[in-house]
């Protein structure tokens, strides 16, 4: 299916470009370009995979000529480069519009440019009804992508998207971090015990990536039915998995731009979006510009919406301790943990 086909995944050297590269290195593809502006992470890649479909372009999303060369005989592309930590984007919010706007902007013109047939660009739940810059930036990112989705009559682009909460056991996420802490013997550190989260592993997030990649439309954005879990259930089913039924906890309070829940669909969304089984597909809202749509008509539907419900982690499933541990053991690395092996977070 994909012999003679190139992929490019922008941010390519992170958790998600090597998670998803590996599914592609087994398939009859010719080419994988991984871009992105880590040289020591290409440089490790290019040992640990060792393989000849692998092809490394040092570039960076914000500097177009690096991507028109990149993108050069390109078929599709996976645009995961993005600044994603929700402290340090609040703190320099200019480094994440570069990056996340104005760089999706450039991975957007140059794919059209070089004629590639589809993108998919992965953003977050944290970019549906944002607080911290990192959401908004990314919220802006879906923004672009749909409007330039909007301009492709006469191309043979397709583009559309993703949004996925938190992935389990990511590396500097909390999972790795209350181990670490049980593992110390320190207390674990705990936030708000009643904040939940999504919880998704990465084998979900790149399953629903390639779900957007075979069947989206242009504009659309794909998002995975997940269940969730409060903070507190997490560590309860961590100190049993790690046998310390009585580790100690310290409360701590919430982080900078942090919220009690994520919303994976917006109510607004909610009621245009398509129940696709597992996935729930949000179309692009196809009317066009006619001010008077939006100034004088009004539309029934969105009406509707604004009194309906949003998809969120506290009205979800919600997973208990047992759940939660079930979840946890698909992780290999939480199985080694439960052995009382050493194990690295989710590359
Ligand atoms: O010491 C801690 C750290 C976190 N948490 C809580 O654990 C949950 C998950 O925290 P993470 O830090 O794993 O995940 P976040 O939801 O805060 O978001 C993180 O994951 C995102 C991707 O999903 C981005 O990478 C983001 O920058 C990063 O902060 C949150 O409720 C948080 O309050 C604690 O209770 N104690």
């Amino acid at each position: 299916m994909f012999k003679n086909k190139i992929l490019l995944i922008t941010g390519g050297t992170g958790s998600f470009g090597n998670a998803v590269l590996k599914r592609f290195l087994t398939s009859d593809i010719k080419e994988i370009r991984i871009f992105s502006r880590d040289e020591k992470k290409q440089d490790d890649m290019r040992k640990k995979y060792n393989d000849k479909k692998l092809k490394f372009y040092l570039g960076d999303v914000r500097d177009e000529n690096s991507i028109a060369a990149a993108m050069r005989g390109v078929d599709y592309v996976f645009h995961a480069a993005a600044l994603k930590q929700v402290p340090s984007c609040e703190f320099h919010p200019m480094q994440a519009v570069r990056t996340n706007v104005l760089g999706t902007e450039n991975v957007l013109n140059g794919a059209i440019a070089a004629g590639v047939k589809r993108v998919v660009c992965l953003s977050t739940d944290k970019a549906v009804y944002p607080i911290n810059a990192m959401g908004i930036s990314k919220a802006m990112m879906e923004k672009v992508m749909v409007a330039a989705s909007r301009n492709l009559e006469g191309t043979e682009t397709v583009i559309c998207g993703t949004r996925y909460g938190n992935v389990m056991a990511s590396r500097g996420s909390v999972i790795p971090l209350f181990i670490q802490q049980i593992q110390q013997g320190k207390p674990i550190t705990i936030t708000e015990p009643t904040m939940t989260r999504f919880m998704m592993t990465l084998a979900d997030a790149v399953d629903l990536v390639l779900y957007a990649f075979k069947h989206g439309n242009n504009g659309d954005i794909f998002v995975q039915k997940a269940p969730a879990a409060t903070v507190e259930t997490l560590a309860k089913a961590l100190f049993e998995l790690m046998n310390k039924p009585q580790h100690k906890i310290d409360i701590i309070g919430s982080r900078h731009g942090e919220k009690l829940y994520e919303s994976l669909l917006g109510k607004e969304e909610r009621a245009c979006a398509e129940d696709m089984g597992d996935y729930f597909r949000i179309p692009a809202d196809a009317r066009d510009l006619n001010y008077a749509k939006f100034v004088e008509q009004g539309e029934q539907r969105l009406t509707q919406a604004l009194c309906g419900e949003e998809y969120n982690s506290h009205n979800t499933h919600r997973l208990d301790v047992d759940g939660m541990k079930k979840l946890l053991l698909k992780l290999d690395f939480m199985q080694k943990i439960s052995l009382g092996e050493h194990a690295d977070p989710e590359e």
